[in-house]
Formats: structure tokens, sequence, C-alpha cells
């Protein structure tokens, strides 16, 4: 038995208009047979007349229609699905994972082993490697999608005016001791460099910096002292010593203050980002991270940018937060983005140390109020760059961000260049799975209020049927929440309420699915449904049952933007 709850706004047409009315959804027999077809038969494509082009496709398993699945040879949905099988809805992961791929991580085989562990999204930074690298890299995780049924998206994240240094001519890092004299320099050296000798990528370096200033490598990593000017030169003494790796982010301080005139002078967005860019659209990259954004104009005209290039302007636009001017800005970028990134690393280089944790708490609030995604990044498990356990402190930062329930954590050095990126992203995964169960255990997330934020009356509605619906989630205990989104908004406005139990987001499109794979509980399906709700629950409940995904009598609560209507019921 169903009971349903249909809003009418005037721009959403209801094709039947219910107002509480109890609905028996029935499942026509030739539905189940199909069903039963598609799971039994890994091997065997289920093209219906029926169905029609029925795609159901889930979150990062290993799951595609069934007919790519048998084309591919694989079994359907090694991950979500088994997640499901074995442990029931309570207990799939909420929080998303994000991972930097570099040097350690790019092959076929590595990115497979990252999709099979969790990896919801693919992070590419343009501060590094070569744009065949990139696109190589691109076009391998597309491939696994396609082939395994991932729905991994890419995310590529732009350089940015940042100062920072060369790569050491080809050396892995370099030492610098205690007292030792450097060079900082704007020229341009062939390899071998000469000792003690770093390039810098910023022309105006050699004239901004002064005497006495500090120069502060990747936030703290190794501290100079500017001793002499000599024309593109710079001779800094070594004041603590450590490891320079290549291309490390440099700051200088001026009397205990970050020096950052000249930084609010470059554009946020280089000429080189911009190609950058450009090529992203083209490769069709799922999210852009915008690096050390300073205000919401220059997202704004970013997304002007990709709207004017894609026609469907699905590529979503990530506000990196990493400078003074970010937080000072913060609300108003959020608002103008479609996402946020807690980029601690530079965060870190700008502000205290001591503010940081603050700062992203502050940051992870405002972004869920808002209902954009947010993602807490940089140094999560760093030690697991060379070893293959995390410290207890990082396990506490982890379970910290999980606690503050952020849509994703992201690995950089860890998964990019470090020995243990498998391990380190078990790690992520457990740890999220582990908190996530207790704080749900003990009831013991605090409520959180949550602005109205929508401005159309249609969008009113969207909000508090969501909003309702979270809460009776929560209140009856249903096993699952279902929503049938075309554009994805309203699986996100659920997500936002972080209801108890797992969201199986349902969408008829791949990019949608796919970018809806960086927030909180969603669990994005692909699946071709129409306008008509009761028939799309009946699919759908013969598609999951026949997988083994849900069960008879598990109690679900439907929501569809379509309808702007709200279900209850158990399954048949
Ligand atoms: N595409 C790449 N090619 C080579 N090395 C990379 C690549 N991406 C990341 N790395 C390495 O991984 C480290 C951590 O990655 P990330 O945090 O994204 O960069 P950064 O340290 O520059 O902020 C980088 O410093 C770099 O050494
Ligand atoms: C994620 C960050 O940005 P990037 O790795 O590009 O410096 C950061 O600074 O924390
Ligand atoms: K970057
Ligand atoms: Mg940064």
């Amino acid at each position: 038995m169903a009971q349903s709850l249909h809003l009418l706004a005037p721009p959403s047409p209801s094709p039947s208009p219910r107002l509480l009315q109890p609905c028996l959804p029935s499942l026509p027999h030739h539905h189940r047979l199909l069903c039963r077809q598609i799971c039994r038969a890994s091997a065997a494509p289920p093209p219906s007349p029926d169905l029609g082009p029925v795609v159901l496709a889930s979150d990062n398993g290993i799951s595609a229609s069934a007919a790519a699945a048998a084309a591919a040879g694989i079994d359907v949905d090694a991950v979500t699905e088994a997640e499901l099988k074995e442990n029931g809805f309570r207990s799939t992961r909420r929080t998303k994972l994000v991972c930097t791929i570099g040097p350690a991580t790019c092959g076929a085989e590595q990115l497979q082993a990252l999709a099979v562990g969790g990896m919801n999204v693919a992070r590419i930074n343009m501060c590094h490697g070569t744009r065949d690298w990139h696109r190589r890299v691109i076009r391998q995780v597309r491939r696994l999608n396609e082939e395994k049924g991932f729905a991994v998206a890419v995310m590529m994240d732009t350089e940015g005016s940042e100062i920072h240094m060369g790569d050491l001519g080809g050396a892995p890092s370099a030492k610098a001791e205690d007292g030792e004299i450097w060079t900082f320099s704007v020229r341009a050296f062939n390899s071998p460099l000469p000792d003690r000798t770093i390039h810098v990528n910023y022309d105006g370096f050699a004239e901004d910096v002064r005497v006495g200033d500090e120069l502060i490598v990747d936030g703290g990593m190794v501290e100079f002292e500017v001793i002499e000017k000599i024309g593109p030169d710079v001779k800094c003494r070594c004041t603590d010593p450590g490891l320079l790796l290549p291309r490390a982010n440099l700051t200088f301080w001026r009397d205990g203050c970050l020096v950052r005139e000249r930084n609010a002078m470059l554009p946020t967005i280089s000429s080189k980002d911009w190609l950058d860019i450009d090529f992203g659209i083209a490769e069709g990259v799922d999210f852009i991270a915008v690096s050390f954004v300073k205000s919401a104009e220059v997202i704004n005209h970013l997304k002007s940018y990709i709207a004017a290039r894609c026609r469907d302007s699905d590529i979503a636009v990530i506000a990196k937060i990493e400078s003074i001017d970010s937080l000072k800005n913060l609300e108003e970028i959020i608002r103008a983005s479609d996402g946020a990134m807690v980029a601690r690393g530079d965060l870190g280089a700008q502000i205290p140390l001591e503010q940081v944790p603050s700062a992203q708490q502050k940051i992870v609030k405002l972004c869920r109020q808002l209902n954009k995604p947010v993602i807490v990044a940089s140094q999560l498990l760093e030690s697991m760059i060379e070893y293959p356990t995390p410290t207890r402190a990082e396990v506490a930062d982890v379970s910290e961000a999980v606690r503050q329930r952020a849509d994703a954590l992201m690995l950089s050095g860890e998964s990019a260049m470090g020995q243990f990126p498998e391990k380190a992203l078990t790690v992520l995964r457990s740890v999220s799975l582990r908190i996530e169960r207790w704080w749900r255990e003990e009831k013991r997330y605090e409520a959180m209020e949550l602005p109205d934020i929508a401005s159309s009356l249609s969008d009113k509605i969207s909000e508090e049927i969501c909003n309702s619906a979270a809460k009776m989630a929560n209140n009856l205990g249903v096993d699952a929440l279902f929503v049938y989104t075309k554009s994805g908004h309203m699986a996100s406005l659920l997500s936002r309420c972080r209801p108890d139990c797992p969201i199986f987001a349902f969408t008829t499109s791949t990019s949608v699915r796919r970018r809806l794979n960086l927030q909180w509980g969603l669990i994005p399906f692909r699946l071709s449904f129409s306008d008509d709700m009761e028939s799309n629950l009946n699919r759908t409940f013969s598609l999951l049952k026949a997988r083994g995904m849900i069960q008879s009598g598990d109690l679900v609560i439907a929501l569809s933007d379509m309808l702007q209507s709200i279900q209850v019921m158990n399954v048949p």
C-alpha cells in the first residue's frame, strides 16, 4: 500500500492530482519476469519492447545497463550493489571520496583499483603534468566508466596565478639545510640547475620581495630569509630546514603579515588557465575547481563562459577557498558557485594554522545551508605518502570532517604520488563508514537550521517537499528515499537534509549522475523514466529487486520533481 502527497505548483504539470490518496503500485507480471532475466543473465542483453530503453546503472559500483554489462562480460555492480546486498541500506557510505591522480595512479589498472575502492571523483591538478598526460587520464577514466559501468566524475583543478617554484630540474626533491644560502631566480635555466638554485614562475618576484622578508615554502615546509637581491636573483638563507618538492607554493611575509598586494593584481584565472579550461570543456570534464578565488565575479564569469560553450552547460564550477580574500567574500563566492573546496594546503599558508579548523567548520556549514557540495581537502592522510598506516591524529582529522558531514573528502599527494594510494583510500572509506554509523546509532548530530534558499514558488515547493520527506524518513525509520530528478536539484535538496537513510537518486542523464556522485548520501542511478510515477516506481522496484538491492517489504519514500509528490510505500 502506498500513501502519497502531491503538491501542485503552477509551472509543474501534474497529470493526476491526488491529495493524500492511497495508491497501489501494481507490478505487471512481465516486468518481474524481465527483471529476473536481466539479473540472471549477466551474459544476455535484455532489450524489451515493454520496458523500452531501461538502463539502470548504480553509483560507483561496477554496474551498467545489463546490455553494456553483458557486452563487457562483467558482473554487475561489484561495489555499491555488493555493499547494499551484504549490509543493507543503512551502511552504504554517505561521504564521497575524491582522489588526485598523479604518477602513482595514472595507469588503467591503478585507476580501476581506485574506482573499485570507492573513488567517486578523479581530480587532475593542472599545476602538474602535460596536456597529453591529462588527456590520457581523462579518457582512461571515461573508458573505465563505459566498460566497467563506473560513474567516476572528473574534476579539473586550475593552476591559478599562484607563485611557485619550478620543477627542480627533474629531481624528486631537494633538502635545504639550516643556514644554507639558496638562490631564487626568475631566469630560465637549462637542466641540470646550478646547485642550490630554484626557479620561480612569477616574473615580478625579484621586484616584489624585499631584503628581510620571510619566504615560506608550501605553508611552512621550509623557510628562508631574503638577504640580498641581485637583478633577477634573490639570495635567501634557510632559517627552517626541510624538504623542497617540485613546484612548491611560495608566499612571502613582511613584519608578520602575508604580502599579497601583488597577488591581488594577478588574475584569478591566468591565460594558461583559460587554455586549460578550453581543454577541460573539450574533454568534457564534470567539474572545474578554480584556485585562489577572490570574489564571486570570477565564478560568474567562468560560468557564463562555460554556458556559452557547452550547450547543456553541464560543467559544475567549484570555488577553492584557499586565500584571505576568499574567506572575506565567502558567502557571495559560495552562492555563485556550484560547490566549494576547503583547500587547507594554501589556506594554511595564508592564515595562521590554528585558524584553519574553525574556517573549515564555517565553510562546511555555510555550504550545507546554501545547498552546495563541499570538499575537505589536503593533508588528510599526509603521512601515508610514505607510510602504510596513518597517524592517529590524521584519523581524528578525517573523522572530524565526516562528523561535520562534509560532502566529500579529498586525497592529494597520498593518491597522486604516494606509495600507498589504495590503502589511503581504504582508510578514508573505513573511517567514513565507522563514524557515520556511530553518529547515526548515537543520534549525535546536531540539527542544523536550513534557511530557505528558493526564489520561485516551484522551487519553494521542492524545498518544502524535500525537508518534509527527510523528516518523515527519519521519523518513520524508512529504508531509503527514492528521488526521480532530471536536473539533480531535488536530489541535492534531499542530500542537504542529511537524512538517516540513503538516497537513491534516479536521473535520466549520465552527466547529472556523475555530478551527483560528489554529494553526501546520494546513490546516483541513471534510469530512463517517464512522467508516470507509478510506472517508474514499478520498474525501479522490479529492477532493484531483481538485483537484490531492495526487498519486498522495505519501506521507501519516493519523491519526484516532475510531479512534486511524496509517496510512502512498502516495496511490493
Ligand atoms: N599530474 C601530476 N604529475 C606529477 N606529479 C603530480 C601530478 N599531480 C600531482 N602530483 C604530485 O602530487 C603532489 C600533491 O598533489 P597536489 O596536492 O594536487 O599538488 P600541490 O602539492 O601542488 O598542491 C604534487 O605536489 C606533485 O608532487
Ligand atoms: C587543494 C589545494 O590546492 P592545490 O593542491 O591545487 O594547491 C590546497 O591548497 O589545499
Ligand atoms: K591547483
Ligand atoms: Mg592550493
